[in-house]
């Protein structure tokens, strides 16, 4: 992630915490007050570096009405969508009833998706247009296993599945779109990628989108590292040309571990 002169950075950092399966309506509210509190205490600048979360789609409509009530700047977003727009689809949720909730992005092909539910590329590249087609942003997540990681393919690997999630978007689209690296064996293991190793796979899917969208599009394109970050090595990442931003999962629920991760500007070198 670069800044220019003037401090400003290339493109917006963008820190997302997923909380997976945990938080009731209830605790979902408490956490968010708490988040909200504690950033305003330390004057954070969402403008500068913007805050976003992924609760469970039961909590949604609490999310939205205290961040309408009090005005919050953290945006949020649903962990799934449905590729169809409406019908017999049980258990599944439409991109139209997220917009509908507020919600500004909407989690695509996070490996727990295209693992525990065989989530397919042809599947995710559907998901990511009817993301489009409602006005959600996709947070596209890509990454490899352990296997692949150790047989060395891991950038053929994430590449391919760039490839086909994105299929017949177009250069606007793209350059909307924000993609998440995670390696799946450093999801929840303590386990982190260097961040030369977030920055060797942040460049190549940047250069990748470059050659599907052209450069102006890539360069827009808003590039995270996700997989055990905490506010010890959030820094280091972040400082990584091509990356810009992170998508953290257990850390997102402890808020002082998540503002820190935010404010990581304060602490970037220490
Ligand atoms: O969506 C978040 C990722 O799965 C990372 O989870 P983690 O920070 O608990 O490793």
């Amino acid at each position: 992630m670069t800044t220019s002169a003037n401090g400003a950075f290339e493109r917006t950092p963008l820190i997302a915490g997923n909380w997976k399966m945990n938080m009731d309506h209830v605790q979902a509210i408490t956490l968010l007050q708490k988040l909200a509190w504690t950033l305003d205490d330390a004057k954070h600048d969402y403008a500068r570096v913007e805050v976003a979360v992924f609760p469970p789609f039961t909590d949604l409509r609490g999310v939205q009405t205290l961040v309408a009530g009090d005005d919050l700047a953290i945006a949020y977003g649903g962990q799934d969508l449905s590729q169809f727009d409406s019908g017999a689809y049980t258990g599944d949720i439409s991109g139209a009833f997220l917009a509908k909730l507020g919600c500004r992005y909407v989690l695509v092909g996070h490996s727990e998706r295209r693992t525990v539910h065989g989530e397919t590329d042809e599947t995710l590249n559907a998901k990511v247009k009817a993301a489009y087609k409602h006005g959600l942003v996709p947070i596209l997540c890509v990454g490899e296993g352990l296997e692949v990681r150790q047989a060395g393919t891991h950038v053929e690997h994430t590449l391919a599945q760039l490839r086909a999630d994105v299929e017949g978007l177009t250069a606007d689209q793209a350059a909307q779109l924000v993609v998440a690296y995670e390696p799946v064996w450093a999801i929840g293991t303590g386990e982190v990628a260097g961040p030369g190793d977030a920055q060797e796979m942040c460049a190549a899917l940047r250069a990748e989108l470059a050659a599907l969208f052209g450069e102006e599009s890539a360069r827009a394109t808003r590039l995270l590292y996700g997989g055990s970050v905490k506010a010890a090595n959030a820094a280091a990442i972040l400082a990584e040309q091509d990356v810009d931003g992170v998508l953290v999962g257990g850390a997102s629920l402890d808020v002082a571990e998540f503002a820190s991760i935010v404010r990581f500007e304060s602490h970037a070198g220490a």
